[in-house]
């Protein structure tokens, strides 16, 4: 190992004694090197220097076998004396330039940083790597600032686009939560991370080696899977119109679960429309049925509608235990910029889960988006997009995930490439909760698509890798083609039109699909 080898970021290990689960500190230290750890960084803020000193020489000597290099927390007193490789600086520690000034020449200087000004200031000072964090809570450290969650992760990462700085996350990171943090974290530049820095998830385990080993596989996993979003299809227009009508018909002849929390204004139409696409709803919302209900459905709608403090919990683990099991996750964010209560909370969601879709009319994206371009009044909006196209294909790229801009004209992005949908007619405009239903229609072909995946590898993905873009395609063309054959039945008044719309919908032919829809991709 020489002082210029470049150092491997991806497992990063901050020590704490304190949390020791059983075995010694020097066998968890050579645990965690066995299990794959990739750089370790000696943090005592308890011990006076001499036992700091002691500490330090005795864990280089260990990371020395395993070809580790070794960083000291604050102390460059220690490093020098040491020979470690490098040192971590929190922001109120030495500036950077006086501790290079003080270590050896090609030294590896880290900086803890808490926000995106922060972290211009660490390219400024020439940093060779920043920790970003805390990511979540923790109860490692008393925590000073508020967390960034991974959707405040991405932005950080975009400071540092062109570069060579390296970026690891730190704070409340598990193997358990590492898939959300990396694939949700990668900012719309493309910029990920490069390592994850882990304390009590390796040093509190009763078997170090396995948590590191389990941390080490899920971050290269995800980081490679978290690459592949950005590889276009080459799908014709035409060839997405025949996978969104296979979906149609799989959601037919499948019959998946699907899981929907939902508001209650719509609950009963939107299990019907469920029902009437051929797939069969639950409306459970107990926290408690979250975990097995994510294995026995097919896919989770959240719609955030009515939203009220008993309900957050379920959506919250529903969204985590979908997750976990490999199922799409559809967010309908409805009147989201309605209240800050909404507001935060579906941004809490966001940082604790990845959606594979989230649709929403133009007032509830541009919320998620923070853009102040398009209003909205209550649940509807009020005006749209200048550039709608150039909006989804931007808020795909950083929420990682399917865009569905709902309005007269419905947008379909999934960040490389745009859709624009033009079947539909007013009289779902007149009706309370057609939104709402296209949300049920977008789990359901969500669901299907997850199922028909032919080559499964699923490793590092948050799904088994369904066609999310076809199928929300499909669920759109279902829900608007149906509606213009509805209001041409004789007599059709706002009251029936939703029963009518229903029983179209699952009269609903692919040919007549094909036949009618209206899709142009738009480059
Ligand atoms: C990799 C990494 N990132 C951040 C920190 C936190 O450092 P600091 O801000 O100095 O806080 P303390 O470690 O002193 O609590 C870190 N140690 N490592
Ligand atoms: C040491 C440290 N620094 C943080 C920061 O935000 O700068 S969070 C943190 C503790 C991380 O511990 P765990 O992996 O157990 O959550």
């Amino acid at each position: 190992m020489q002082m210029d080898d470049p150092i491997d970021f991806s497992l990063y290990l901050v020590t704490d004694r304190s949390l020791l689960a059983g075995k010694t500190y020097l066998e968890t230290l050579e645990q965690a090197l066995i299990g794959g750890v990739t750089v370790v960084q000696i943090r005592e803020k308890d011990s006076d220097t001499a036992e700091f000193l002691q500490i330090a020489q005795e864990s280089k000597a260990i990371c020395d076998r395993y070809k580790v290099p070794l960083i000291i927390n604050d102390r460059i007193d220690i490093a020098l004396a040491v020979d470690a490789r490098g040192v971590h600086l929190g922001q109120s520690d030495m500036p950077i330039n006086v501790a290079r000034k003080l270590m050896p020449e090609g030294s590896i200087i880290g900086i803890s940083c808490n926000s995106v000004d922060e972290v211009c200031r660490a390219r400024e000072s020439k940093a060779d790597y920043v920790g970003l964090g805390s990511v979540w809570d923790t109860q490692t450290k008393r925590l000073t600032k508020v967390p960034i969650g991974v959707r405040g992760l991405g932005v950080m990462l975009e400071a540092l686009d062109g570069s060579e700085i390296k970026a690891v996350a730190i704070g409340g990171i598990k193997s358990t939560n590492l898939a959300r943090l990396i694939h949700g974290s990668w900012s719309h530049t493309s910029h990920g991370l490069d390592g994850v820095a882990v304390v009590s998830d390796i040093v509190a385990a009763p078997d170090p080696k396995k948590a590191a080993q389990l941390l080490k596989s899920t971050f290269i996993a995800c980081k490679k899977a978290a690459l592949s979003f950005d590889r276009t299809s080459l799908w014709s227009r035409d060839e997405i119109l025949d996978k969104a009508i296979t979906i149609m018909e799989g959601v037919r002849t499948l019959n998946p679960v699907i899981h929907q929390i939902t508001n209650v204004v719509v609950s009963n139409q939107s299990a019907n429309i469920t029902l009437a696409l051929g797939a069969s709803p639950i409306m459970a919302t107990a926290p408690e049925e979250m975990s097995d209900l994510a294995k026995l459905s097919g896919a989770l709608l959240i719609n955030i509608g009515t939203l009220r403090a008993e309900s957050l919990e379920g959506m919250r683990k529903g969204g985590y235990y979908g997750n976990a099991a490999k199922k799409p996750v559809v967010l309908d964010p409805v009147g989201v910029g309605a209240s800050d209560f909404r507001k935060s909370f579906v941004n809490e969601l966001l940082n604790s889960w990845q959606p594979s879709v989230i649709k929403g009319n133009a007032g509830e994206l541009a919320v998620l988006a923070g853009s102040s371009e398009a209003a909205s009044r209550g649940v509807d909006s009020t005006a749209g997009f200048k550039d709608p196209v150039s909006f989804v294909k931007q808020l795909a790229r950083k929420e990682r995930c399917i865009i569905l801009l709902t309005g007269e004209t419905d947008y379909i992005s999934d960040g490389k490439r745009v859709f624009a949908l033009k079947n539909g007619h007013p009289l779902l405009g007149k009706i309370t909760g057609s939104g709402c239903m296209l949300g049920s229609c977008v789990a359901s072909y969500c669901a299907a698509a997850n199922i028909l995946v032919k080559a499964v590898d699923i490793e590092g993905k948050l799904t088994r890798g369904g066609d999310f873009l076809s199928a929300a395609i499909g669920a759109v063309l279902t829900l608007t083609i149906a509606s213009e054959l509805a209001a041409t039945r004789k007599d059709i008044g706002i009251g029936s039109f939703v029963s009518i719309l229903i029983d179209e919908v699952a009269a609903l032919q692919p040919e007549t699909v094909r036949r009618l829809a209206k899709v142009e991709e738009i480059e």
